[in-house]
């Protein structure tokens, strides 16, 4: 990816960051930069996720799908389980994926009903193997193939951990299963089996995937002048510390949404500690100018918002218009709409002193989403790196797995008394 952050100096927005500091920033990158380097030399834990486009062996993954020609895949998975896969189908148009990564009971039920069962690959993914959701989810749609009369056993496929219940379950039914890397998050895992077994199953080419991810593991450098991904992370980690405590990430293009969603965990699970982080919002262009933009552009000045684009898309012709006012339409194409609505949005934002980063790729295609999810990841670790913060771990979660488990007799948890104790003031 490329990344122009003019829109993110102080000379242009007064919450932006100086040049000036921007140099004395860059000798604690190259500093970071060392560190990262060597964690993922030596596959540290969670610095190995950026050794995934070596570590990853597209063969495993289609070695577990021989024989598999799904009409549908069905990703069994939540979070970093299940948004990574969900990115790179959606962003390379493999038509066919469906995700279940909640326990909304309408929309599992509305799935299963709409699902081809019998020609349905169900990929359950989970790293520990242990989350409630998924294997709650597992236990629905394993039972809705039964009714079908569709040998589950024979249209399942698992990836998950070396131990745990998933892991057992598979090796009980000798069910053709994919690894999770040691030592790579799940928010980390796109470029994994994790990410990347829809997409194979689907007929996507996850090698072009893996080789971007490889460009960007070749990007990185001791400088942030000279590192897309660490100019992000250092213009991102500058503008935290002069407030903009929010990260809306725009992408101008439909096939990036699911992105945002993958971006959103990535930035909030990683760097929401010890009291900081930015606050991601996911948001799309053009279609939020007409939501979010008032907010963006007159509100608080505690944001930096991040624009993405493709270079190159394909496009659509715009009809030429009998109605004066929209004549100047007719003859354009809808790319070239969005594109000029791509541009006024990032000068609106420069003249509104909203200090804005403009991310490009040259287009949507398997490479360059590879090689704009390691970028990501990569910003996102520098961001931690300068921050000083643990990346890789996320133990806020915990406490609320414990409430709930607490309250479903799954054990003793004083977290569940707490919900019992909930102060209440209703108004009804
Ligand atoms: O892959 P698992 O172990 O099911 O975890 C799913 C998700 O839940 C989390 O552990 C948070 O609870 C995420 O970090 C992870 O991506």
């Amino acid at each position: 990816m490329d990344v122009d952050f003019g829109n993110a100096l102080a000379s242009v927005a007064v919450t932006g960051v100086s040049e000036a500091s921007l140099e004395r920033l860059d000798r604690r990158v190259g500093r970071a930069h060392e560190r990262i380097a060597a964690g993922i030399e030596d596959r540290t834990f969670g610095y190995a996720s950026l050794a995934l486009p070596e570590e990853t062996d597209p063969t495993e993954i289609r070695t577990a799908l021989e024989g598999f020609d799904p009409e549908a895949v069905v990703t069994v998975g939540i979070g970093g389980s299940a948004l990574g896969a969900k990115t790179v189908t959606e962003a390379l148009g493999c038509a066919g994926h469906h995700t279940l990564d909640n326990v909304d009971p309408v929309e599992t039920a509305r799935l299963l009903e709409e699902l081809p069962l019998e020609s349905t690959l169900v990929n359950v993914v989970s790293r520990s193997g242990t989350t409630a959701e998924t294997l709650s989810n597992f236990l629905v749609v394993r039972e809705a193939m039964t009714e079908a009369g569709v040998e589950w056993t024979e249209r399942t496929v698992v990836t998950t951990g070396d131990s745990g219940p998933l892991r057992d379950l598979a090796d009980r039914h000798d069910l053709p299963t994919c690894s999770v890397p040691e030592g790579v998050p799940g928010r980390f895992s796109a470029l994994s089996a994790v990410g990347l077994v829809p997409a194979a199953a689907l007929g996507c080419d996850i090698e072009a995937v893996l080789e971007g991810g490889a460009e960007g593991r070749q990007s990185l450098s001791p400088s942030l002048f000279e590192t897309p991904a660490y100019a992000y992370g250092a213009v991102a980690y500058a503008l935290e510390n002069r407030g903009a405590t929010t990260n809306a990430f725009v992408p101008y293009a439909e096939a990036l949404e699911p992105l945002s969603e993958w971006f959103a965990q990535l930035w909030a699970e990683s760097l929401g500690k010890d009291g900081l982080g930015q606050t991601p919002v996911r948001a799309l262009g053009a279609t939020d100018q007409h939501s979010q933009l008032q907010l963006y552009r007159a509100g608080r000045k505690d944001k930096l918002v991040t624009l993405l684009r493709p270079r190159e898309r394909e496009d659509v012709p715009i009809p030429d218009t009998d109605v004066d006012e929209l004549s100047y339409l007719g003859g354009e194409t809808l790319g070239g709409l969005l594109d000029a609505e791509f541009e006024a949005t990032e000068a609106s934002l420069a003249a509104a002193d909203q200090p804005n980063v403009r991310l490009e790729i040259d287009r949507i295609d398997a490479e360059s989403v590879g090689q704009l999810l390691y970028e990501l990841e990569a910003a996102c670790i520098l961001v931690g790196e300068l921050s000083g913060i643990e990346t890789f771990t996320q133990p806020a979660v915990e406490w609320g797995k414990r409430a709930a488990r607490g309250l479903l007799g799954g054990g003793e948890f004083e977290e569940a008394e707490a919900v019992e104790g909930k102060t209440s003031r209703r108004v009804e």
